[in-house]
């Protein structure tokens, strides 16, 4: 005990008695134990906070190692959270860790488990991820502490529900698309036969079979892409699922070779309209280049830098065979476990390289390296250690404010490769007026899954919510209901998928209600229950002209979002509705010249 008190006494000092027994007594949860989240894990154990869970669903790799100090070669493949914990015990044997390999979006971490943490701390890699904790800490009110890197920027934000701007306030920009036609019959550059190398061929060949095709070429036609070519993309992706079949069968990567470098490229080169102000592309032949590829003693360069030699058209090809028969291997071995494409995995990315450099070779694009392909294909900006320890440090000093429960202290925290001031500062926004998320009525609702039918679900929006009779039942993105749709009207909710945890959202576009949520729990013993105080669902805003009084309050607005502190002082969630949506950051005083790097900060991170 007494080694015990010695470790603390440098943090005791540093916070005070009260503040280091609030760190000492709370219960934490992170999520993700990658690169910051290693770093951050670190800073927890030594720092004092004495019960933490950590949650990662993936296993370690050997590309972690560089920065994911928690993590040795003997412990590639092993479970990273797992991992972290033996690793993070030995700084500090006193600290309770409990270790979860597993997805944060699994039904067992419903609200109710998110609700024992006094605080959630994000170190995750993905906007679902992130979104999805967002939305969790929001219905259970924990404080959560989200951030990101990104090569040399990094973010840290704090998100207390009801006070803050939360995750999804502000919009996020989407990750690029192409369009369908690009990938799929014009490309011209290197990325176009990356991404459909990547996300066309290998999950037709190997992923799940996929029912989206028909839709995805819909929404083409829809945004106006060529109507003709459309028609024979839906042809062409017939014709691959048939040979998918055969795939693993002997002479598969001959057959899938012939149809997609050689006959799908005869094929547009009978467009002629296609090509006019375009480059022809010349179909690849298997025969030529199996007897080239023969005579050739050209070898696959092999050393150091292997990955970032430029294929031969030869090398590719040999490359596009023996990948395709690994693949092919493995499905066959294993079908009822379709592929899914990852950076990592050794056989999906040589035959993404060697996909792509043959359609390159093909439409007189250069080819690339697979160290090229891999970061093109795997949208990578080099993870910096430095960063991640940075935003691993403020996350644990917005943590602080968090205990303490001192709101207005938080601080909107950017890192930035800026020589002259490595990090900027920005207050903390209010909560958008207009978000679904934050601005959502959250309903818990215990309900016995296995009995109550869609129909009676639907009931209860109207009579106990007061929704009218045009609701529309959605969960996730699937649509239950509408008045259009009453398929499943009949069905019980665990037919239909609804789970404890499931989050069921009720919208009616022509009513005077807001969009409400059922937070969804299971009763087995009962029909239904609603929290004793019956929920009130806000009107929906309404457009009106605004008055005198509201319109001069707004005019001394225009260019600020309210702070935290503003929200503190009006304490009325009704007066949102004034708030200037702009997006701009109101920034400290001593911030204002570092504006840009506030406003421009809305970086999209790993
Ligand atoms: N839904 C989720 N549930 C639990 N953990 C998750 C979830 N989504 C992502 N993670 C974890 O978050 C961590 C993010 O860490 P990081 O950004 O360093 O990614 P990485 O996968 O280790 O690195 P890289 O992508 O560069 O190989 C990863 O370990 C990832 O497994
Ligand atoms: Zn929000």
């Amino acid at each position: 005990m007494s080694s015990d008190k010695a470790r603390y006494r440098a943090a005791e000092l540093i916070l005070g008695n009260e503040l280091f027994g609030r760190v000492q007594s709370c219960k934490v949860l992170m999520v993700g134990a990658g690169g910051i989240g290693c770093e951050l894990l670190k800073n927890l154990v030594t720092s004092g906070f004495a019960d933490i869970t950590i949650i990662d669903l993936d296993t370690i790799d050997l590309s972690n190692l560089n920065r994911q100090f928690l993590f040795q070669k003997q412990h590639v493949k092993r479970s990273k959270a797992y991992v972290a914990k033996e690793s993070a015990s030995k700084f500090n044997p006193h600290v309770r860790i409990e270790a979860l390999h597993g997805n944060i979006k699994e039904p067992q971490f419903d609200t109710a488990y998110f609700a024992q943490f006094d605080l959630v701390l994000n170190a995750l890699d993905n906007l679902d991820a992130r979104r999805h904790v967002n939305k969790m800490c929001l219905i259970a009110k924990v404080p959560l502490i989200e951030s990101g890197t990104s090569g040399y920027m990094g973010q840290v934000q704090p998100i207390y529900q009801g006070r803050t701007e939360c995750y999804d306030c502000q919009t996020k920009p989407t990750p690029k698309t192409f369009p369908v036609c690009t990938i799929r019959s014009t490309p011209s550059t290197p990325i176009h036969c990356i991404v459909w190398a990547k996300s066309y061929l290998f999950p037709r060949l190997f992923g799940s079979d996929d029912e989206q095709e028909g839709a995805e070429l819909d929404k083409a036609a829809a945004r106006g892409e060529n109507a003709g070519e459309i028609d024979n993309l839906r042809k062409e992706a017939a014709e691959i699922k048939a040979i998918r079949k055969t795939v693993h069968t002997s002479g598969g990567a001959q057959r899938v070779f012939e149809k997609v470098y050689s006959a799908d490229i005869n094929r547009l080169l009978s467009m002629e309209d296609m090509w006019r102000a375009r480059q022809k592309p010349t179909p690849l032949s298997w025969t030529d280049l199996t007897s080239a590829t023969e005579a050739s003693t050209s070898r696959i360069a092999s050393g150091g830098l292997r990955d970032q030699h430029v294929p031969s058209l030869n090398e590719s090809f040999q490359l596009f065979v023996s990948s395709m028969d690994k693949l092919s291997a493995r499905v066959r071995d294993d079908p009822d476990t379709p592929l899914e494409w990852d950076k990592d995995d050794e056989d999906a990315l040589k035959f993404s390289t060697a996909a792509a450099n043959l359609r390159a070779t093909a439409f007189g694009i250069p080819v690339k390296s697979q160290f090229d392909v891999k970061q093109m294909a795997g949208n990578i900006i080099p993870a910096i250690a430095t960063t991640n320890a940075i935003v691993a440090g403020l996350i644990v000093l917005q943590a602080l404010h968090a205990l303490r429960k001192e709101w207005s202290q938080g601080r909107f925290v950017w890192v930035a490769k800026d020589a002259r001031k490595a990090t900027s500062i920005t207050q903390l926004s209010a909560p958008s007026p207009t978000c679904a998320s934050c601005q959502m009525s959250y309903v818990p609702l215990r309900v016995n899954l296995g009995e109550v039918t869609l129909s009676e679900l639907v009931k209860i929006a109207q009579e106990k919510l007061g929704y009218g009779e045009e609701v529309v039942i959605v969960e996730e993105s699937r649509l239950l209901y509408d008045p259009d749709f009453d398929d499943n009207l009949d069905r019980t909710l665990a037919s239909l998928d609804i789970k404890a945890g499931s989050l069921v959202m009720v919208s009616d576009e022509d009513g005077l209600l807001s969009d409400a949520t059922f937070v969804i729990s299971d009763l087995p013993n009962g029909t239904f229950e609603l929290p004793k105080v019956p929920p009130s669902i806000p009107k929906k805003p309404v457009k009106e002209e605004a008055t005198d009084a509201e319109a001069s309050s707004s005019q001394t607005r225009t260019s600020t979002k309210r702070t935290i502190d503003e929200v503190d002082a009006e304490g009325s969630q009704s007066k949102r509705a004034r708030v200037d949506a702009s997006g701009a950051i109101l920034i400290d005083d001593d911030e204002e010249q570092d504006k840009t790097a506030a406003t421009d900060g809305v970086i999209d991170l790993d």
